[in-house]
């Protein structure tokens, strides 16, 4: 997005910022606009405090006391240079003729928010320049002024296409080029495509890489039982659409998202944002089959509770409430919020999953059961834009072990001919297919079920699901949803 057009054509840049609270030497000559302050600031809690760039922007952009259109500027400046860094880097590089790691961070910030603005943000040259100088000079005093004037100059001399050029030219492989060019880690790549391949559409791989770069659009769901089955006639001619795969859901053109909430005029916690492809994993368990009288249901992985909501109000007849397990006692009070709306229908403990006491009595069985795993989260990059940065395949053995472990734990409590869901926000073989395929060696009392014909059977509108595997995989550019993946088993023994 332009800056012109977050500024709704104003361009001007505006003061107002709490002076008195910065400590900063002041020497500017061109005045920094506060939403590059706060962008820069929030650039550098992620990199120095390891914070999630959505709760630094809110709490930066609250200190500053921004307006709406500084706070979405700053927004945009922050989220769009996290999500590009990668893109933006090789730039830097190759306009300074310097490796990133030779440039101190601060004076690296400074140059991927000036070519955020550049490259992407159609910010005039001289402003977007000017002041990146003096951001710069305000940073980290005189040093490296010259050095930011000249290489931002030298990005603004080329197009943003002939830049894509230099990087493709100037890779030393087609997935280094890839990776540059689409701002993502060459492993991530790498996974994504395995992902893609085993699903026969390796040729989608641009696609996706294009769609995680861009925002996605904010996702209602409307909790069952407050409707009549399928949200369509919630959806209004403006900002409400009944657009996407799950029966629940709606999605928000723009704007605030808790005023498009209370404009619905429903009790707390009914209608939530919540992506449609987590909508669809929980409907997946809950609309498997109908429910039967007394069923006990468990969710093991509960927090921060948005699928423990949809299950709850999924419930039917006379049913206990599902069990909903939380590892972390900050998460299982999450779960306890998400669910005020159902809060009768559900039951919170804070236990590990893979131990006895998250499941109860000693002779607890389940007929239904949701392991929304712990995963490396690959599937969600559109939503957290410094995650991509963040994720190691290093981290993967860990990840992996405990899924498994779960889902040995859960299968062991699973009453004859009771089901599960397993759930991953991640796309990635080895946290999908791979923990599911060993699962199935290990466990010959269960049998995988078909989880693409279930959610075509639950979905609104034909799903495109590819590959011929029993597991469903959806994707962002794809099914309009995060990389959800679903797998469902059923005790036959
Ligand atoms: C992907 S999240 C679940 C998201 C949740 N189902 C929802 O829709 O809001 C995975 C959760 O598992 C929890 N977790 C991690 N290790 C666990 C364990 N050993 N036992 C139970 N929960 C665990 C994490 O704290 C995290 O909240």
């Amino acid at each position: 997005m332009s800056e012109r057009q977050i500024r709704g054509g104003q361009g001007k840049q505006r003061g107002g910022q709490n002076r008195s609270q910065d400590r900063r030497p002041r020497v500017s000559r061109v005045e920094i606009s506060p939403a590059r302050l706060v962008a820069y600031d929030v650039l550098r809690d992620v990199e120095d405090r390891d914070a999630y760039a959505n709760l630094a922007l809110s709490s930066r952009i609250r200190e500053a006391n921004l307006d709406g259109r500084d706070a979405a500027l700053a927004t945009e400046l922050a989220s769009g240079t996290l999500r590009e860094r990668g893109r933006y880097d090789r730039i830097i590089e190759l306009a300074a003729n310097r490796a990133v790691s030779d440039i101190d961070t601060r004076t690296l910030n400074v140059l991927r928010l000036g070519a955020h603005q550049l490259l992407s943000m159609r910010t005039a040259a001289h402003a977007a320049v000017n002041e990146s100088v003096e951001l710069q000079r305000r940073v980290a005093g005189q040093s490296g002024v010259g050095f930011v004037n000249g290489v931002l100059r030298a990005i603004g001399r080329s197009t943003p296409a002939a830049w894509e050029a230099k990087i493709v030219e100037s890779a030393s492989s087609p997935d280094e080029a890839l990776a540059a060019r689409d701002s993502h880690p060459a492993w991530v790549v790498r996974a994504l495509r395995d992902a893609l391949r085993s699903e026969g559409r390796e040729q989608e791989l641009k696609a996706l890489l294009s769609a995680n770069n861009e925002s996605p659009r904010v996702s209602l769901v409307v909790l069952s039982g407050w409707h009549a089955g399928d949200t369509e006639a919630l959806a209004d001619a403006d900002d409400l659409t009944a657009n996407g795969p799950s029966p629940l859901g709606l999605e928000l053109a723009g704007g605030d998202p808790s005023r498009a909430i209370s404009a619905l005029g429903f009790p707390e916690g009914v209608v939530r944002v919540q992506d449609q492809g987590s909508q669809l994993a929980a409907l997946a368990l809950t609309r498997l089959r109908p429910v039967a009288e007394g069923e006990r249901w468990l969710d093991l992985c509960a927090g921060p509770g948005g699928k423990t909501a949809v299950l709850a109000a999924e419930l039917r007849g006379d049913t206990p409430p599902v069990r909903a397990n939380e590892v972390s006692e900050h998460r299982a009070e999450l779960v306890r919020r998400s669910v005020i709306a159902v809060a009768d229908s559900v039951n919170v403990v804070s236990f590990d999953g893979r131990e006895a006491d998250a499941y109860g009595d000693a002779d607890a069985r389940f007929d239904r059961i949701l392991v929304d795993a712990p995963c490396s989260g690959l599937g969600a990059l559109r939503r957290r834009p410094e995650a991509r940065w963040r994720k190691q395949p290093s981290d993967l053995p860990e990840l992996t072990a405990l899924q498994g472990e779960l889902l040995d734990a859960a299968v062991a409590r699973l009453a004859p001919g009771g089901v599960l869901a397993y759930v991953t926000c991640s796309p990635h073989l080895a946290e999908t297919r791979v923990t599911v395929d060993r699962l199935l060696k290990r466990n010959s009392e269960i049998r995988e079920l078909d989880a693409k014909a279930v959610l075509q059977r639950v979905a609104r509108g034909d799903l495109d699901l590819a590959g011929s595997a029993l597991s469903a995989q959806l994707w962002p550019h794809r099914n309009g949803t995060d990389a959800m993946f679903i797998a469902l088993f059923e005790r036959v023994s």
